[in-house]
């Protein structure tokens, strides 16, 4: 991968190479001239994150790959933010396209095993870094168009929706929707706010409240979608999209899209903390542990 992006970062980070580039990835950086050391980025080779560049476009395409079904482990989280970052720091790229080097699922969501059996330290990071993938991609200023070529659960569902534009493949085994109900969780006020954004508050409610997994052509209809076409075409018709959105000056797209969408991240931001605090209370809870050790039982199960 041809990413050498240099980021300044703290030297007594060096001894821990992960925590410097999540530190450097989620801006818990020095500034410029405060003693730090530059690095190449492209010594740390992304194994979670594909970006495949072209320059000569203007674009990139930016692959999860994390099998088998691309849970968004804390690792995956870290890499994606520090790739999108490395994408919007270089001039020679403009839009990216997010999609999936899994067979059949574009991703199944945050990572169960994040979320269960383990400490409070844990679930209030690993939140963290869910926030931060959202913040990051809602309010990119790269045009970002989800090809959603497989399965699209929950957190699977919310990165898509953080992008301007959806592609989704016509199979309809491939189902997207917010399903946290049916785990027995509820969705953050932040994942509710993006889909009410995308598709409507009634629309919203009921997806919400029901935890719908909607197949393609039913995605479209409601909105979640924008458009479907054939598995072998969801890539190059999102570059397709890519480049028309690319047609409009950037700072003139770039302020429209901060306007629409800053009050929405601004919610969050306000509240990052009391929302991490919420967040593991509520995880912690016996009930919900047990909801999701059964849920990721029945899972397992249903291959035997
Ligand atoms: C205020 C508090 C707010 C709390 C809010 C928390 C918000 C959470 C949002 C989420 O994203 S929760 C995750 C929701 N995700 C799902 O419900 C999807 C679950 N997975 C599936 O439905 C299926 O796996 C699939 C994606 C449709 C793929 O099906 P397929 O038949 O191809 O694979 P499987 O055999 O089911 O799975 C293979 C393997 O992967 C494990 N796995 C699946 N999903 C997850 C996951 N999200 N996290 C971790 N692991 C997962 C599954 O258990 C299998 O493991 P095995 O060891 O190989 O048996």
């Amino acid at each position: 991968m041809a990413l050498t992006a240099v980021i300044r970062v703290p030297s007594r980070a060096l001894l821990r190479p992960w925590a410097r580039l999540r530190d450097a990835a989620l801006g818990w950086i020095e500034p410029a001239g405060g003693g730090g050391v530059e690095v190449s980025a492209q010594r740390f080779a992304s194994q979670k994150v594909l970006v495949e560049p072209d320059p000569a476009a203007g674009v990139a395409v930016m692959k999860f790959k994390n099998p088998p079904v691309n849970s968004l482990s804390l690792e995956l989280l870290t890499e994606l933010v520090i790739s999108l970052e490395k994408l919007e720091n270089d001039k020679t790229v403009r839009g990216v396209v997010l999609t999936s080097d899994c067979p059949g699922i574009f991703s199944a969501g945050l990572d169960l095993t994040e979320m269960c059996g383990r400490n409070p330290a844990h679930y209030a990071e690993y939140w963290k870094a869910v926030q931060e993938m959202w913040l990051r991609l809602y309010l990119s200023n790269l045009v970002l168009v989800a090809a959603i070529n497989g399965a699209s659960p929950a957190g699977g569902c919310l990165i898509a929706l953080t992008c301007d534009y959806r592609v989704m493949a016509d199979n309809p085994k491939y189902c997207i929707g917010l399903n946290e109900t049916l785990l027995g969780i509820v969705a953050p006020f932040w994942f509710k706010d993006n889909l009410v954004n995308t598709i409507g508050h009634r629309a919203s409610e009921r997806a919400l409240q029901l935890g719908l997994l909607f197949p393609p052509t039913e995605a479209l209809q409601v909105g979640m979608v924008d458009k479907v076409v054939p598995k072998d075409q969801v890539q190059s018709t999102a570059l397709s999209v890519l480049a028309q959105w690319m047609a409009i000056p950037d700072h003139a797209r770039q302020l429209t899209k901060n306007m629409m969408r800053k009050p929405t991240a601004d919610r969050l931001l306000k509240q990052r903390d009391a929302d991490i605090q919420n967040f593991v209370s509520f995880i912690s809870r016996d009930s919900i542990q047990k909801s999701l050790q059964m849920y990721l039982e029945k899972l397992k199960q249903k291959k035997g």
